[in-house]
């Protein structure tokens, strides 16, 4: 598999910049851990149950909803009420971003072996372009990503304890991302994605 980093020669990032934008250290060390270990005790996350192949599996991960509305049509899972301190973080995030944001899906990756599958986030409003705002917590995990129509070309950014990253444009639309399990020893990681749901 091609797997390409995206640094130039003075060791910086170089990232499609009207795809995505990264911020390492967006949250400070302390306020990160902090968010880390109220979410670990506060949150009720689920590990939520997925179609595949006509199976019902469990999503390796684990997950939780927050916001104004249903994460999508038919989502069974009630969202659940927006919390001081996931207010704190949107409304930073809000003002960085210049973007608003209606909910908020946590990802709860316990160790290596959680993950999440190619994808690309479906919540767009049509004729919109999607901007989706991530924010990581403790591990470190690379987001890989990759061209829909073309696989070879792929490539990972590692997310940092309190990064925000920013998808944009067309990138849901022309590229999938996941993070995979790592057989490397990993701890706990808290993801953050806010979406506006229409
Ligand atoms: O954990 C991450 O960084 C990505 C999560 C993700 O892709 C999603 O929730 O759609
Ligand atoms: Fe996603």
């Amino acid at each position: 598999m091609q797997q390409l980093m995206l640094f130039d020669v003075r060791a910086h990032l170089l990232l499609p910049e009207h795809l995505m934008t990264y911020e390492p250290g967006f949250f400070s060390a302390e306020d990160s851990e902090r968010y880390l270990k109220t979410f670990l005790k506060t949150v009720p996350f689920q590990q939520s149950k997925v179609m595949m192949y006509e199976k019902e599996v469990l999503t390796p991960r684990l997950s939780a909803w927050f916001g104004d509305r249903p994460i999508r049509d038919g989502d069974q899972r009630p969202p659940i009420r927006w919390t001081p301190e996931l207010l704190e973080i949107k409304e930073k995030v809000e003002a960085n971003t210049g973007t608003t944001f209606n909910g908020v899906l946590l990802n709860y990756y316990r160790d290596g072996n959680d993950s999440v599958a190619w994808h690309s986030d479906k919540d767009t409003i049509p004729g919109l372009k999607t901007e989706i705002a991530s924010v990581s917590f403790g591990q470190a995990r690379n987001f890989d990503f990759r061209n829909k129509q073309n696989h070879k070309q792929q490539y990972s950014l590692e997310l940092g304890n309190g990064s925000l990253l920013l998808m944009k444009g067309d990138l849901q639309k022309f590229w999938e991302h996941r993070i995979a399990k790592s057989a490397k020893p990993m701890k706990a990681r808290v993801n953050l994605t806010f979406r506006k749901i229409p």
